[in-house]
């Protein structure tokens, strides 16, 4: 558990982050999301100490992390960034080896686990292990920036931006790989993001940030139908929350048997995937699927019209 107490940053006379508090609870995801100079990089930067902070305390574990050396913190904190930071003179295993190595650990034990993060990053490590940075498109650097992150398995995981340079559909399959590992090996991560569609795709705490402080810290279901705060609402955009709000609820506990025909969404997407397959298909009602390809019923539009109304 991380806890933030009271935590300021001054900047010369200036306040970049002012009196911030919030606890992240083992193996959750939260999300720091905000306008540009809000904070948000130096609000994350202060739970690996690479800024001090003026005033307030974050405690790992119930640790004051003041009282622990700053590299020895960075051994168990993982962090991976935008401009992915790989070492251009090493190989992409070497790269992935890197804090592997600090904490000395035995060569094949080491070399399994490169293997084992490429695999899981859908690299194939014959392919990949022993190329440069420079030999790997923009979003492979970012995959194996995230992998080098989670080389020593750290139980904390800070990322900045990390998909920030990705195309939209290596965006989606980089957040749903991120997921997928966080569940499987329990990671803590806190991301910091300036796309409130992100945040609400991946947080299951979101931190909304306005200069230098903290507006709400809260669910996605409580920050898309209860703003704290008008600005809050803005960084939603209000056209736009119903939708945000169908994208939180899975469709399952909404199928019903009856008609329908056509093209079918799959039991996995949210609310909002049916409804866009209706709209764009100009159907009431389409078909859901599970895995294997069996239809499990329908999905109406007026459910899904019904459930994007503001909870009362
Ligand atoms: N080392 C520094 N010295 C002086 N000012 C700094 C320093 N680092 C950051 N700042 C200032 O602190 C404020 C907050 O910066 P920060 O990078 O935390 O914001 P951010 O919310 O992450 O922004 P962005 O989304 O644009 O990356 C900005 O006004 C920035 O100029």
């Amino acid at each position: 558990m991380i806890e933030i107490e009271h935590l300021s940053k001054f900047f010369d006379e200036t306040c970049v982050v002012d009196d911030v508090s919030m606890t992240i609870p083992d193996g959750a995801l939260a999300v720091i999301v905000g306008t540009s100079g809000s904070g948000k990089t130096t609000l994350l930067r202060m739970i690996n100490r690479l800024v001090e902070p003026s005033s307030g305390r974050i405690l790992i574990d119930g640790k004051d992390i003041s009282a622990i050396p700053p590299h020895e913190l960075r051994r168990q904190i993982g962090y991976a960034i935008q401009s992915h930071g790989l070492f251009p003179h090493r190989t992409v295993g070497q790269n992935i080896a890197t804090v592997p190595h600090l904490l000395h650990w035995e060569a094949t034990k080491v070399n399994a686990r490169v293997d084992e993060l490429l695999d899981l990053f859908q690299l194939d490590p014959a392919e990949f292990r022993d190329r440069y940075p420079s030999q790997l498109s923009g979003g492979q650097q970012q995959r194996v920036g995230v992998a080098r992150a989670l080389a020593a398995a750290p139980k904390l995981l800070l990322m900045d931006e990390p998909f920030g340079a990705l195309d939209p559909i290596i965006r989606a399959r980089a957040q749903e790989d991120l997921r997928q590992i966080q569940r499987r090996l329990g990671t803590t991560i806190v991301l910091v993001t300036h796309d409130m569609n992100e945040a609400i795709h991946l947080g299951d705490r979101i931190a909304v940030m306005d200069r230098a402080k903290l507006l709400q810290y809260d669910t996605p279901q409580e920050i898309v139908t209860r703003p704290a705060t008008d600005f809050v609402g803005e960084l939603l955009g209000s056209g736009e929350r119903p939708f945000r709000l169908l994208s939180l609820q899975p469709l399952r506990p909404f199928i019903e048997q009856g008609e329908a025909t056509g093209t079918a969404v799959s039991v996995d997407a949210s609310l909002r995937d049916a409804l866009e397959e209706a709209l764009w298909s100009g159907r009431a009602a389409v078909p859901v699927r599970d895995g294997a390809g069996k239809t499990l019923g329908r999905v109406t539009l007026a459910t899904a019209i019904r459930q994007a109304a503001r909870p009362q």
